[in-house]
């Protein structure tokens, strides 16, 4: 079973009754590309993080290709890779190399061939020859790309982008976006790129804790540009 089911799912932080962040939201996205539109604090990122188990339903299911997050946490965040906004947020070893490598240790058990299997995975996103440098001296732009390069090294069925091009200049967001469309995963995409956006299969505008327009991508950028 392919896709994302959302039945009835409402999201309330813990210990505060009185917020709803995610509003009851019944949803079944298949298309290839789906953008997630709308203000700031309006619930995209929580309706993102909902997907892969880090952030929890409060009410109603979430499945990931027929598992349910709420029991097969494990299996669907193997599913579903999750790109953040800050690469900082995901690079956590001390050089390109071995982050790659870190990627890779479910799929690649020998260590000596999983640092070969990491260089090839940096060679093939333009990386290579950055393999010994230490993810601090990177550019933004070359984190970003780093931190994509880990998550699509793994080999998800499903990437979730939560602005992934919001820290990057015009070229380096030019390529993310290149990546990402390049890619054959379903993918989720948080942005507030409207060109981008434009692009995808469909769109949902996200207001208010709430889904206020689902449907083709440029009708759902005209409604959020109507909207502000
Ligand atoms: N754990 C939490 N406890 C309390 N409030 C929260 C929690 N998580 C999110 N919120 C609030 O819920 C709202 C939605 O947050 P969310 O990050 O999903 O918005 P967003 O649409 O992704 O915003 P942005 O475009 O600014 O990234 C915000 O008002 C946020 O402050």
């Amino acid at each position: 079973m392919s896709g994302i089911e959302l039945t009835d799912v409402s999201v309330r932080p813990a210990g505060n009754d009185d917020l709803v962040i995610l509003k009851p939201t019944t949803l079944s996205l298949t298309e290839h590309r789906i953008a997630l539109i709308g203000p700031n604090g309006s619930g995209k990122s929580t309706l993102a993080r909902l997907l892969n188990g880090l952030v929890e339903a409060s009410t109603g299911r979430v499945e990931v290709e027929g598992l349910d997050v709420a029991k097969h946490g494990a299996e669907v965040r193997r599913r579903v890779g999750f790109v953040f906004t800050d690469p900082a947020a995901q690079l956590v070893m001390p050089t390109a190399a071995e982050d790659v490598a870190l990627s890779l240790r479910k799929q690649v058990r020998n260590k000596k061939d999983r640092l070969a299997a990491a260089l090839e995975v940096l060679e093939a996103h333009g990386l290579g020859g950055l393999g010994d440098r230490s993810v601090h001296t990177l550019s933004g732009g070359q984190k970003q790309l780093l931190a994509m390069a880990g998550v699509l090294a793994t080999r998800p069925s499903i990437l979730v982008a939560d602005e992934p091009t919001t820290l990057l200049d015009l070229r380096n967001s030019r390529r993310i976006a290149e990546l990402l469309f390049g890619i054959d995963q379903q993918l989720v995409l948080v942005t507030h790129d409207l060109d981008l956006a434009a692009q995808c299969d469909r769109a949902l505008v996200i207001d208010q804790a709430r889904v206020v327009f689902d449907g083709a991508a440029p009708d759902a950028v005209a409604h959020y540009r109507a909207m502000v």
